[in-house]
């Protein structure tokens, strides 16, 4: 198990297909729920203000990660930075 704290701004161009756009984000939507009913993305928050996100993924490897970042249908209009979590020896959680 390998934990990963994402951060996704997404910059969809302005002059993209209106139909596409809201196809594209349908995807995204499906897409991501998906992952989240499956455990593989737990947690998604939406950054105030912002069209962005921070999310925790709960996966197996980088490998797999990276694969479930690169199939986003969003993955073209995103910039993605990933940071790998490990447990906090202060943590009084078993
Ligand atoms: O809206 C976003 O933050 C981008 C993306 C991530 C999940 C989803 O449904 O859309």
């Amino acid at each position: 198990m390998a934990l990963f704290h994402v951060r996704m701004d997404v910059h969809i161009p302005l002059d993209l297909d209106p139909d596409v756009r809201a196809e594209t984000v349908a995807r995204e939507k499906a897409y991501s729920q998906q992952l989240q009913r499956a455990g593989k993305w737990p947690q998604i928050w939406r950054i105030v203000g912002q069209y962005s996100n921070f999310s925790i993924f709960d996966v197996e490897s980088a490998d797999e990660l990276h694969e479930i970042l690169f199939n986003l249908p969003l993955f073209p209009y995103m910039d993605i930075e990933v940071t790998p979590l490990t447990r906090h020896g202060s943590d009084v959680k078993d």
